[in-house]
């Protein structure tokens, strides 16, 4: 991973920049919001309703968990337009220099990455993402 920390525009808070082609390490991890609850002993970010899976009891009602929900999406789908602004510059480039639009190789290895992370769901999200990025094969 490269560069430090620093916070976006938008203020969330990215360890790499987003065209760092480095694969996320596999497992849960943590993403920093603005307004996410806190940990209280170790001041880390924790997702709305995580404590529930320890104790058991809910600490999250339905509004503030939905409320969380769509902050995540509508950072899933900025970040997903930020991506397809970035694979199309990659793809100018490479027909610019008499290349093809799709690279398949690279299109396996990211479909990898995300089986590998969220299962087979997760190449079926991939194949969608590609699908958005470059259109249909
Ligand atoms: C962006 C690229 O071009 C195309 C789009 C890809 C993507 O959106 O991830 C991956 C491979 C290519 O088919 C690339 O080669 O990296």
């Amino acid at each position: 991973m490269s560069g430090t920390p620093r916070p976006a525009a938008d203020g969330r808070v990215r360890t790499a920049p987003a065209t760092d082609a480095t694969p996320a390490p596999a497992g849960p991890t943590s993403v920093t919001t603005p307004g996410a609850p806190t940990d209280a002993t170790s001041g880390a970010a924790t997702a709305p309703g995580a404590s529930a899976a320890a104790s058991g009891v809910p600490t999250t009602g339905i509004p503030e968990g939905r409320a969380g929900i769509d902050r995540l999406d509508g950072q899933i789908i900025a970040l997903i337009q930020e991506r397809m602004a970035v694979s199309a510059g990659i793809q100018r480039s490479r027909l610019a220099s008499g290349g093809r639009r799709v690279d398949l190789t690279r299109e396996m290895e990211i479909l990898g990455r995300y089986r590998e992370a969220l299962g087979k769901p997760g190449t079926t999200l991939a194949m969608t993402l590609l699908e958005l990025c470059r259109g249909r094969a």
